[in-house]
């Protein structure tokens, strides 16, 4: 059996992390674990930890760390004969320690975009709430205007991706993400891209990953989710 793959991408709230995790998963055949599409499963599902994680996510903080820990560490062994790709955790220190102690990484993607266009993308972010799907009227408009191209339900903006509550939220972001960046440059295995535009980042994402997964790994990958 070939060595599994594993892969976190990093990244401040508008960077392209969901957007590029998607193009992993489709041309890798990853499974791409998001962790706040993870929560809104939980909390749609009304379970422990999602009703508890509800309180936190209402209020705009994060959830706390042991609560992460708790949740996403049992769904990673459910996928233990996957290769993967992490979106959105590790956020903190805590939580990378707790996912080491778990499993090995080979590569820790961050991403490193400047604050304004982290703002003009949030500002432009619409998003489905029931499937978590996010679209922007600049980048990836829908086919009509605050409806869902595949439920038809109406579309919404985060309250804390308006420009007056991004900043406090990227500065909690630099002080949380940074002792992570730290550890995962320290074990050799992080790889930084900044550009202001996703379509310049993702063929060096992509060529990285390429050289990076046993190439008989990714056809068997693809091979299963086509
Ligand atoms: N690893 C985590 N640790 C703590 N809280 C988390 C974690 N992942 C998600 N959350 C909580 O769930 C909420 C929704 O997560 P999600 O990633 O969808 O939104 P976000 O953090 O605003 O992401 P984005 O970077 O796309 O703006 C977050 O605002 C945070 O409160
Ligand atoms: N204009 C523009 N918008 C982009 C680009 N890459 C992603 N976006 C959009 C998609 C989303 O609406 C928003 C943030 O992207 P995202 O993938 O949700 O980021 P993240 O919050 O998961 O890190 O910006 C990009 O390169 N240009």
């Amino acid at each position: 059996m070939a060595k599994l793959f594993r892969a976190v991408i990093l990244g401040p709230p508008g960077s392209g992390k969901g957007t590029i995790s998607e193009r992993v998963a489709s041309s890798f055949g990853l499974q791409h674990l998001s962790s706040g599409d993870f929560l809104r499963e939980n909390i749609a599902a009304k379970t422990e930890a999602g009703v508890l994680a509800k309180t936190y996510i209402e209020k705009g903080a994060l959830v706390p760390d042991h609560v992460m820990t708790r949740l996403m560490l049992p769904r990673l062994v459910e996928m233990t004969r996957h290769s993967w790709l992490l979106d959105g955790f590790p956020r903190t220190l805590a939580q990378a320690e707790a996912l080491n102690s778990a499993c090995e990484l080979d590569v820790v993607i961050s991403l490193n975009i400047p604050l304004e266009t982290l703002k003009d993308r949030l500002r432009h972010r619409w998003i489905h709430p029931a499937s978590g799907r996010v679209y922007n009227m600049r980048f990836n408009p829908p086919r009509v205007q605050g409806v869902d191209d595949i439920s038809g339900e109406p579309l919404i903006q985060h309250e804390d991706d308006k420009p007056e509550a991004l900043v406090a939220r990227l500065r909690h972001y630099k002080d949380v993400a940074k002792p992570v960046i730290d550890l995962y440059r320290a074990k050799g295995i992080l790889h930084m891209f900044s550009d202001t535009e996703t379509d310049r980042i993702w063929p060096y994402v992509s060529s990285l990953l390429s050289a990076k997964i046993p190439t008989d790994l990714a056809d068997a990958q693809r091979a299963t989710t086509h």
